[in-house]
């Protein structure tokens, strides 16, 4: 049973430090892809002075020491600390969906217990990713400790192996939002512009008549890229690029993002306010 029936739901956006996700034009998040705790660091000086970007993820499941909770617990502080005005978003991205590394669900959870119970001077990230697949209790486990610590949470949910009806992904996403999180976040594999269209269908629909928070949307692999582009236009309120190494198919190098993430949102965001199509609310 979905709770989330309101149609045409106003959505409020999500402030993290300076960034509000879900309104205006889409921020760029861009991953820290490291095998060790100093590549880490290095990877997280460079991009503290990174422009283009606004939010930054470390990818904890390519780090070789990510089995090792304390120890990658006070990496995350310490990149935190580092990242200063850029927020960062903490991700064990499961071999199950598309990360490096598979771990059981007990496991997954006594991660995230760790970051977000690590003590140290430096400042917790401003959020978490949880896999809505680990299922109902693991989520309802993190999100509970991920409140307790004021630590926001991303739910995301990944289909590698194709994509979905439009009809399928909306139920999905509306399924994700009724947990109490943060921003919904969804990514799947299109074979073709038609597998493209369905993601982004989806997307305004939820964006337009269900949701109530952030959504952020991806169709991977190059046909894709359309939507990493242009999602602004369907409702997405961030989108992944690269400085280095992708952490998915499809994504592009973060200044060439940035810049046409900017003509869309040129173009678009006078009709999109006068239509009241998404995003709609205070466009900067
Ligand atoms: O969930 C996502 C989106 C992503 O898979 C992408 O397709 O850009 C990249 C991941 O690093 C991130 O956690």
């Amino acid at each position: 049973m979905q709770s989330n029936t309101a149609r045409g739901a106003t959505l409020r956006g999500v402030k993290v430090r300076g960034v509000t996700l879900g309104v205006g034009r889409p921020a760029i998040i861009v991953p820290i892809i490291a095998a060790t705790a100093a590549e880490a660091r290095a990877a997280a000086h460079r991009l503290a002075t990174e422009d283009a970007i606004d939010l930054v993820e470390l990818r904890v499941d390519y780090l070789h020491c990510v089995l090792d909770g304390p120890r990658t617990a006070a990496l995350c502080r310490e990149v935190r600390h580092v990242l200063a005005r850029h927020p960062l978003i903490v991700t064990f991205r499961t071999g199950a969906e598309g990360g490096m590394t598979p771990i059981g669900d007990e496991a997954y959870v006594a991660f995230y217990d760790h970051v977000l119970n690590a003590a140290g001077p430096d400042p917790l990230p401003d959020l978490v990713d949880v896999e809505f697949n680990r299922g109902r209790h693991v989520v309802r486990r993190i999100v509970t400790a991920a409140r307790g610590a004021g630590v926001g949470v991303i739910l995301s949910s990944h289909d590698f192996a194709g994509t979905d009806s439009a009809p399928a992904l909306v139920d999905r996403m509306r399924a994700m939002q009724d947990f109490d999180v943060d921003i919904v976040k969804l990514a799947v594999m299109p074979r073709d512009g038609g597998d493209v269209l369905n993601l982004l269908a989806a997307t305004y629909e939820m964006r337009t008549r269900w949701a109530d928070r952030p959504l952020i949307t991806m169709a991977m692999g190059g046909v894709g890229v359309v939507s990493r582009l242009a999602g602004e236009v369907f409702g997405s309120a961030a989108t992944f690029g690269t400085l280095g190494q992708p952490s998915a198919p499809g994504q592009i190098d973060a200044h060439d993002l940035r810049h046409c993430v900017d003509i869309v949102h040129g173009a678009a965001a006078p009709d999109l306010r006068v239509a009241g199509t998404p995003p709609h609310g205070a466009i900067p």
